[in-house]
């Protein structure tokens, strides 16, 4: 770690999920000294590579703006790479890292042949118009396509990414190379995306949860749940919630979060996914709406009384307050649907707890796992229904959750997820890189 952190000054958010990774391979490499000689961790820790570049573009009063745009290739062991695009204020290498990194063993837990990419760009979509977005998107493109290919590398969508900006990416891919090609995910279903791609990734959040409840003999009628975000993981995560009869009490967004003590029923999701994905409104509008909200500004959640808590928003979101705040309030299960929106002490605190703890690269994992299922309908040219799908995602889940199950089970019979995931993410990619040699 040491050495890590030499090599990577400045990359707080990189240096964290590697380090997370660490604390559990460290000691499983003890006894797999040929993972160590071969010096597999360190290797996964370093990119294969990063291409950075510079995006310009024109506003729509004339303005020239000058942004900057990356990929990170992690790691191509086990297939392609692949990962989403970021576009957000907040993006910087660091973060692209870790997320690239995180990508990898999520990607390996999922059986699917993935390798780990991120990119994206710290062009701030929020107040732009749909023109301004697409001249964004076409620039950006007219870098990355030389780096990616349907056996190369294969984006997706992230926060400020979705179908809309898919769109635009993959219309300039296609026009600069001439090709229809599965280069990107999250494509819209009349050319080429996967049904139930959208809302994969919060459904497996749910179904990850439900598998880990169902091990207590426990269910989730009747829970009370508390979610972060209101974005695309954030609204479907919700959405399958209620529909396993669970009450949803509190969406977020950057400005702060609202409470709900009534529950966000249907028809009050309804019109949050329209101010979010149509409208692109801020969550406070919808204590304007619906009579017994609050609107809590510039704060998270974790303080409302739940059973469960979902973290859908961002990294590092929910902190050691947060966790503390949570766990005096009995919380039952905290699973992650964002990338590593827990802090490490935050996270210490969860896996120390013994409550039901269920880290990113597992919980999070459905997304991805239906970009897999995308990129296969597309070489094959063809396109499954919606139920087919469901089915898959949910065998996907109870499969990585079996797998954790598996790598984390304590002698105690407590199972520690997040060493788990480390430990099975990892077995996978560093079997494949043992198999290649020193390259
Ligand atoms: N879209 C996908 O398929 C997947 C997304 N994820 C992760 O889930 C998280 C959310 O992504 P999406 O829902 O796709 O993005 P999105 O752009 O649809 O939504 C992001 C949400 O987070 C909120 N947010 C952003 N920064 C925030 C902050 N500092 N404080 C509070 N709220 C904040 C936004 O207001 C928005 O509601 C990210 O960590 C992403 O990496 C993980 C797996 C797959
Ligand atoms: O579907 C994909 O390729 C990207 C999903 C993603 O970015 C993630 O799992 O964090």
């Amino acid at each position: 770690m040491e050495g890590v952190r030499k090599r990577n000054p400045g990359q707080d958010e990189f240096v964290q999920a590697v380090e997370d990774v660490a604390q559990d391979i460290i000691p499983f490499i003890a006894d797999h000294p040929e993972y160590h000689e071969a010096e597999i961790l360190r290797r996964i820790a370093e990119p294969d590579r990063i291409v950075s570049f510079r995006v310009c573009w024109e506003d729509d009063d004339g303005n020239v703006r000058v942004e900057r745009g990356w990929r990170v290739q992690n790691n191509n062991a086990v297939g392609p790479y692949k990962g989403g695009l970021r576009f957000s204020e907040n993006v910087n290498e660091s973060v692209l890292k870790f997320l690239a990194f995180e990508q990898t063993f999520k990607n390996s837990l999922t059986g699917l042949p993935m390798g780990g990419g991120k990119g994206g760009s710290n062009f701030n979509p929020k107040g732009k118009s749909d023109r301004e977005v697409m001249r964004f998107c076409q620039s950006f493109m007219s870098e990355l396509f030389r780096h990616i290919g349907p056996d190369r590398d294969v984006p997706a969508g992230d926060i400020g990414v979705g179908t809309r900006e898919i769109g635009y990416l993959f219309g300039q891919y296609k026009k600069l190379t001439g090709r229809w090609e599965g280069v990107l995910t999250g494509k819209a279903s009349e050319y080429g995306g996967s049904k139930l791609r959208t809302e994969a990734t919060g459904y497996g959040v749910v179904y990850f949860l439900r598998e880990m409840l169902k091990d207590r003999e426990e269910g989730l009628e009747g829970k009370s749940a508390v979610i972060s975000g209101s974005g695309n993981v954030a609204l479907h995560a919700a959405e399958k919630l209620m529909s396993e009869g669970a009450k949803v009490l509190t969406l977020s967004d950057s400005d702060g979060f609202i409470h709900d003590p009534d529950g966000i029923d249907e028809e009050k999701l309804d019109w949050v996914k329209t101010l979010k994905i149509e409208k692109r409104g801020r969550i406070s509008n919808y204590t304007d709406k619906f009579d017994g909200a609050e609107f809590h500004e510039g704060k998270a959640p974790w303080d409302v009384d739940c059973d469960i808590a979902l973290p859908c928003a961002t990294q590092n979101e929910l902190d050691e307050g947060g966790a503390k705040a949570l766990l005096g309030n009995d919380v039952m299960a905290v699973v992650e649907g964002a990338n590593m929106p827990s802090t490490a002490e935050a996270s210490a605190r969860f896996r120390k707890s013994g409550i039901l703890f269920g880290p990113a690269k597992a919980a999070n994992a459905g997304g991805v796992a239906v970009s897999g299922l995308e990129m296969s309908q597309n070489s094959e040219r063809v396109s499954w229904d919606h139920e087919t799908l469901d089915n898959m995602l949910t065998g996907l889940m109870q499969d990585i959750h079996d797998k954790c199950v598996e790598s984390g089970t304590d002698d105690d019979g407590n199972v520690d997820y997040v060493r788990g995931a480390n430990i099975a993410g990892f077995r996978k990619v560093a079997d494949a890189m043992l198999a290649f040699g020193v390259v």
